[in-house]
């Protein structure tokens, strides 16, 4: 061993390094978890880039995940946050997408782990790292054949996922690769769990225009002043008054359990299946819709233009 005398004595006494979050790939490649060291947790299927599971430091889960959700990589998932890219729902009238599957192929591809970064809070006692970002990509590259034959623009996605002990970041980054412009709608379809819908009601959605997709036919009205309760079978499309930095939050008995703020993402789409839950194959147990609403964050109003080498962000905070 080198004898170093003038060794400084700060490096002598460098403590070992502070708490970190944990990031395993596990069950063949397949999944991504990250546990912060407050207790946190986070777990994404590579497939579609799939939220499964976040749950707080006591462990208890925020998001549903249906009994039969088909986790192999076969079938889109049903729970957690699965995302809607390029088109929402389905569009035959739009030329350029009116040959993708509903809601697109985002949710369908096997997306690649990119890396984690970790960021240092001076709120953490122990100054471990308080949040862990990871970073998910997918571009043409990866697509399928049959996808890549539905939708033949070059592009590429970068999905960054943020845990923290307030709560849970999804952005996205989209990015023209080719010479052309496309364009495209996108949406992060969250599943959030709760233990009773009749007690959950949604404020953040007064006074808004919505399209109700319940209705027959298809209509489009303004909401009341008032919180949304959800009754029967729900599927609008908001586009909230105060815009994407008015907090919309989901209270329970009263009590609010989740408050979403969006960045350039306009729309809030609302939906629950209820008693219809029993015809959707994958939706477990079929009085599930009781347990679940969807909150979700998306630019799904008309399209979002995207000139060649044209970038767009946006996101949402789901805190707790
Ligand atoms: O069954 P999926 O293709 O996963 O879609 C589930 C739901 O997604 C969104 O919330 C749409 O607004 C609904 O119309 C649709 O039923």
């Amino acid at each position: 061993m080198v004898d170093r005398p003038k060794k400084p004595s700060a490096l002598a006494a460098t403590p070992g390094l502070a708490p970190q979050p944990q990031v395993n790939i596990t069950h063949s490649n397949s999944t991504v978890s990250a546990v912060l060291p407050t207790g946190e947790s986070v777990e994404i299927l590579l497939y579609g880039a799939t939220i499964t599971s976040w749950k707080d430091a006591a462990g208890d889960e925020k998001l549903w995940l249906s009994e039969k959700a088909v986790t192999d990589g076969t079938k889109a998932v049903r729970g957690g946050i699965p995302l809607v890219f390029p088109v929402f729902g389905t569009a035959p009238d739009h030329e350029a997408t009116s040959k993708l599957p509903q809601h697109g192929f985002a949710r369908t591809s096997t997306w690649e782990f990119l890396g984690k970064s970790t960021s240092e809070s001076s709120e953490t006692k122990d100054g471990g790292d308080s949040s862990v970002k990871l970073d998910f990509g997918l571009s043409d590259a990866e697509l399928s054949e049959e996808s890549k034959k539905a939708w033949p623009y070059s592009f590429g996605l970068i999905y960054s996922v943020t845990l923290s002990k307030d709560g849970l970041t999804t952005t996205m980054l989209v990015r023209n690769e080719g010479e052309t412009s496309w364009d495209f709608q996108l949406l992060m379809h969250s599943y959030l769990r709760i233990s009773d819908i009749s007690a959950v009601s949604v404020t953040g959605l007064e006074s808004s225009s919505y399209v109700d997709k319940v209705a027959s036919p298809i209509s489009t009205t303004t909401s009341p002043d008032g919180p949304v309760k959800i009754t029967g079978k729900t599927d609008r499309v908001y586009t909230p008054a105060g815009g994407p930095s008015a907090p919309v939050a989901i209270s329970e008995g009263g009590k609010k359990k989740f408050s979403i703020v969006r960045d350039n993402l306009n729309e809030v789409v609302v939906w629950n299946p209820w008693v219809d839950a029993k015809s959707i194959g994958d939706f477990a147990p079929a009085d599930g819709y009781k347990q679940m609403i969807c909150v979700e964050s998306g630019a799904v109003k008309g399209w979002q233009k995207l000139e060649a080498g044209e970038t767009w962000e946006g996101g949402q905070i789901i805190g707790v």
